[in-house]
């Protein structure tokens, strides 16, 4: 019996010093030197390894055969653990690349985290090694330490975790850096000789959550978004340019320019805002394209205006002045300029060009869908057809909400009940609940864009009594009016894009 109860006393005092040295160990573990910790790291390994049930997968930071290239499985990994890191772990390190806005949070070495997959744990964990070997030779490029990620999973899971955690563990990497990317807006007004485009760092707040309009709406649209950005197989598949076309179209203000930064800034893709007037010929535009790099958003603003695109499939009989002499229109002039044709255009968007580079996305927009040769927007070409209209109540709320921090109010009722009558964008919806002087609050602004809806709605009124007065003169003086706005929209949107 006495030598048993010594037998426990002596596991009691070996376990004691072991935990105490574990403690030691942990309280010190920063301040020790990476030798000492990697050492003490391969010891425990090989004393687990003995009761071990789980399976180890390394990734090391550099590959290739002199292991002078970063991995870019490592790089990925780091990315996807940053938001676990960040979250979880307790010591971290914050780094900042050329390519992204924000710094990356990565796990400190030696440090670990634990990841769910498909309700089930693995660990990861950060260390390094020290290259033994002398680093200032001539034939060796190894460098002093190699650093790697360890995934640790129970053995059952093996072929979940060598396949389908791996790819997960990638794709949400991609996921993660392009939303992290500085991205860019291009434009092919002021190229040089080395690239058509130029660029700026693109910094467009807007995104789906402050766009107004309808939720349902929206919603299909972001659906529509994510499931062709995650399409790249089934286009493969289906033998089609990894490409989908969007035309916007609606009044100016509804938020078709907004739309296009939502969809960038949804998808973390560049813009490319292509001045069709400012190209030369359909080789210049064919060039252009070919320049667009992957994830892009293809942009052709105003596309009614942008040349005279619209009506080459049907013969117009020239317009002629006083004396019957034939005039020269701004779109002709236009032409002299620029001579990308309409097949021009669709062969680029549409033919073997476009299968050049892969997911992009190209929006048009447009004021007068009906003006628009239907050639250029059948589907298949302009796959979706978006409608931006005159703001609805929902469209409303959402811009109480970003402009006023206001989800309720007792003149909400009064807003909704006038925007049934009155069609007003959101463009202006949006102007008259800007506080006019810093004072302004909520009541305020939402008083102004009562009066102002009302005050719509007056002269709309007004409208409809003179048309019924004088129906055919009224009508008529109402369709030149339309004419002569539209004629001046477009000339000063040329003369805008132009000067800028
Ligand atoms: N649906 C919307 N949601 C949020 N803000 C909007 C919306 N529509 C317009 N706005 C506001 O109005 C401004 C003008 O909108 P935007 O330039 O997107 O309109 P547009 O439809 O492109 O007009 P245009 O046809 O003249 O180019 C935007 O800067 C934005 O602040
Ligand atoms: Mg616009």
């Amino acid at each position: 019996m006495a030598g048993f109860s010594r037998l426990g006393e002596s596991w009691a005092e070996m376990g004691s010093a072991l935990a105490g040295l574990m403690f030691m160990y942990a309280m010190f573990q920063q301040y020790m030197p990476t030798w000492i910790l990697s050492y003490v790291e391969s010891l425990t390994e090989k004393l687990l390894d003995y009761f071990n049930t789980n399976v180890q997968i390394t990734f090391p930071e550099f590959s290739g055969d002199r292991m002078n290239k970063r991995s870019r499985l490592y790089l990925a990994i780091e990315i996807y653990l940053s938001g676990l890191a960040s979250a979880h772990a307790r010591r971290l390190k914050a780094d900042m690349s050329k390519k992204s806005k924000t710094p990356v949070l990565s796990m400190d070495d030696h440090e670990e985290v634990t990841d769910e997959f498909q309700g089930v744990k693995v660990r990861w964990v950060s260390s390094k090694k020290e290259n033994r070997r002398p680093s200032i030779s001539l034939y060796n490029s190894e460098p002093d330490e190699t650093r790697f990620y360890k995934l640790v999973f129970h053995r059952n899971e093996r072929d979940k975790f060598t396949t389908s955690y791996l790819r997960h563990v990638m794709e949400k990497a991609k996921e993660m850096s392009a939303r992290n990317r500085q991205r860019k807006l291009y434009t092919n007004n002021s190229g040089d000789d080395y690239s058509p485009w130029s660029s700026v760092l693109f910094e467009h707040p807007a995104s789906f959550e402050t766009l107004a309009m309808d939720p349902s709406k929206k919603r299909e649209i972001m659906n529509d978004l994510k499931a062709f950005s995650s399409s790249k197989d089934y286009y493969a598949k289906i033998g089609k340019a990894w490409k989908r076309g969007y035309l916007l179209y609606g009044p100016p203000g509804t938020g078709k320019s907004t739309m296009i930064a939502c969809i960038a800034n949804y998808l973390g893709y560049d813009v490319y805002d292509l001045e069709l007037t400012a190209v030369k010929n359909n080789s210049q535009l064919r060039e252009l394209m070919m320049e667009t790099s992957s994830k892009s958003v293809i942009v052709i603003e105003d596309i009614d205006c942008s040349l005279n695109l619209t009506g080459q499939r049907r013969k117009k009989s020239p317009k002629r002045d006083e004396e019957d002499h034939p005039v020269k229109e701004k779109e002709d002039e236009d032409k002299e300029v620029s001579k990308v044709t309409l097949s021009g255009l669709l062969n680029t968007i549409d033919g073997l060009w476009s299968g050049c580079g892969s997911e992009k996305i190209i929006v048009f927009t447009t004021n007068h869908l009906e003006d628009l040769d239907p050639a250029l927007i059948r589907r298949g070409r302009m796959d979706n057809h978006i409608e931006m209209s005159y703001c609805s109540f929902e469209a409303f709320k959402v811009l109480a909400k970003n402009y006023l921090d206001t989800e309720s109010h007792v003149l909400f009722d009064d807003v909704k009940a006038l925007l049934n009558e009155v069609d007003m964008t959101p463009a202006d919806v949006a102007e008259n609940l800007i506080p006019k002087c810093g004072e302004d609050d909520a009541d305020t602004c939402l008083k102004n864009l009562v009066e102002a809806l009302q005050e719509a709605r007056g002269e709309a009124v007004d409208e409809v009594k003179d048309v019924k007065a004088e129906p055919n003169k009224l009508q008529e003086i109402a369709r030149m009016k339309q004419k002569v706005m539209k004629k001046l929209m477009s000339k000063l949107k040329r003369k805008h894009k132009k000067r800028n």
